[in-house]
């Protein structure tokens, strides 16, 4: 709400709750505002900058006027609340909030999503990585995308702009990525550089001109526990450097072990590299037949390569609805059996799945379906499609593998009700 003190050009704002995007909200004159750089508890000035919209408004925070408890000196001085706002560097708006306060609130946003969004009242506990409460959530970054704007000078985008801040530090990469970021160094013709710390061999530092040329490098390696995983330089990766772990041991232990036939039509869709095909291949054995299904074409043939060990993996490069749409239009009696006897990795894009992808699974009637997640809101809407159409989310867990940012990674498991 407003109370006293607002001034011409800026308003006095009681923040109420954290709202899905790394944004908090406060009412104004009954209206929602949603405002970065504060959280619920404070009271904050801050300065209207959108007024468009009929229902909401967005703002920014100008200065805190009564901190919450759980308010600590951001962890990186660029994006910390004493610069202006436009100067604040954006890809760390937790940073000014206590490590276990920032999972408290990424658990509300996600327990929220999905009972708003879902019609599924669930807890669920945001487990952190190995190493992170010690290191404070720092250095955990394998890779980062700057940016190089006309002048040549590299950095990130200050938050919510496509303005180039630049910087002295970035204290949520590895201390590899930091020692071989460009900071400072100007890089004119270029529009963006990757830095990548592969978890085997040099860092590798990436330019893109502003026609999205690359030099072409040499894929990257990236080991998983004792297993070694080749990925085109511009391909996805977790960014994490242990979540690929963490994932690779959630998608194995979430899924019922009884439900899983080793010689059914078993799906990794959205599969990159093959990360969970292989999960279930080390977990299930030698025999384990599965389809990876991703429709980046690089990707696909790195998923083939480092699956070769398994007879029964296949890689398909498709875009995953019009693939299930064909095995729902085109599959015979016995085809059929095995997909009824499957299990179903789907690990989509921000976006989630949708209701065309959620509609095809449902039809072929697997017996267990493993969701990883990375947007809340996505999942919790696919969930509720799943749960109309017959599949209840059995179980549910939560990993922090972004701190300081908003971001949130979900692993859900669903079964068939009428099985
Ligand atoms: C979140 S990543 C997951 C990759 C992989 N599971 C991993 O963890 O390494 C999503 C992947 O889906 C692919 N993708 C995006 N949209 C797709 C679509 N409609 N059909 C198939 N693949 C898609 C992307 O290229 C990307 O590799």
């Amino acid at each position: 709400m407003s109370i006293s003190g607002d001034t011409a050009d800026s308003i006095v704002l009681e923040i109420s709750n954290v709202a899905h995007g790394g944004v908090f909200v406060a009412r104004h004159e009954g209206r929602v505002v949603f405002v970065p750089d504060t959280m619920p508890g404070e009271t904050v000035r801050a300065r209207i900058t959108d007024d468009s919209k009929k229902s909401f408004w967005r703002a920014e925070t100008l200065e805190v006027l009564t901190p919450a408890p759980e308010r600590v000196p951001h962890i990186w001085s660029a994006a910390a609340i004493d610069r202006a706002p436009d100067e604040r560097a954006g890809g760390a708006e937790f940073g000014h909030i206590a490590l276990p306060h920032q999972r408290e609130l990424k658990r509300h946003v996600l327990v929220d999503a999905l009972q708003r969004f879902g019609g599924i009242e669930r807890d669920v506990e945001v487990e952190a990585a190995p190493g992170d409460d010690e290191a404070n959530g720092l250095g955990y970054r394998s890779r980062v995308s700057l940016h190089v704007d006309e002048e040549g000078r590299v950095g990130p985008f200050a938050a919510r702009s496509h303005r180039v801040v630049p910087v002295d530090d970035l204290p949520l990469a590895t201390s590899a990525v930091q020692q071989a970021a460009p900071l400072g160094t100007p890089m004119p013709g270029l529009e963006r550089v990757d830095v990548i710390a592969p978890s085997v061999g040099a860092t590798r530092v990436v330019g893109t001109d502003p026609d999205g040329r690359r030099r072409a490098g040499e894929p990257l390696v990236e080991r998983v526990g004792t297993r070694e995983f080749q990925v085109a330089e511009e391909g996805f990766w977790q960014v994490h450097r242990h979540a690929a772990d963490v994932l690779t041991r959630a998608v194995q232990d979430i899924l019922v072990d009884d439900e899983f036939d080793p010689q059914a039509f078993n799906l990794d869709l959205y599969g990159g590299v093959g990360l969970f095909a292989a999960a279930l291949g080390d977990k299930f054995g030698r025999t384990t037949r599965i389809t990876t299904v991703e429709s980046e074409t690089t990707a696909t043939d790195w998923a083939a390569e480092n699956l070769a060990e398994w007879v029964g993996a296949q890689a398909i490069t498709d875009r995953v609805d019009r693939y299930l749409q064909r095995l729902v239009r085109s599959v015979g009696a016995s085809e059929r059996r095995r997909l009824q006897a499957a299990t179903i990795v789907l690990d989509p894009p921000r976006s989630g799945a949708g209701k065309n992808v959620v509609s095809a699974l449902v039809d072929l009637h697997p017996a267990q379906i493993v969701y990883v997640a990375c947007d809340p809101v996505a999942l919790a809407r696919d969930l509720g499609s799943f749960r109309d159409a017959g599949y209840e989310l059995d179980r549910l867990r939560a990993f922090d593998l972004f701190p300081h940012t908003h971001h949130l990674e979900s692993v859900a498991l669903l079964r068939p009700t009428n099985r």
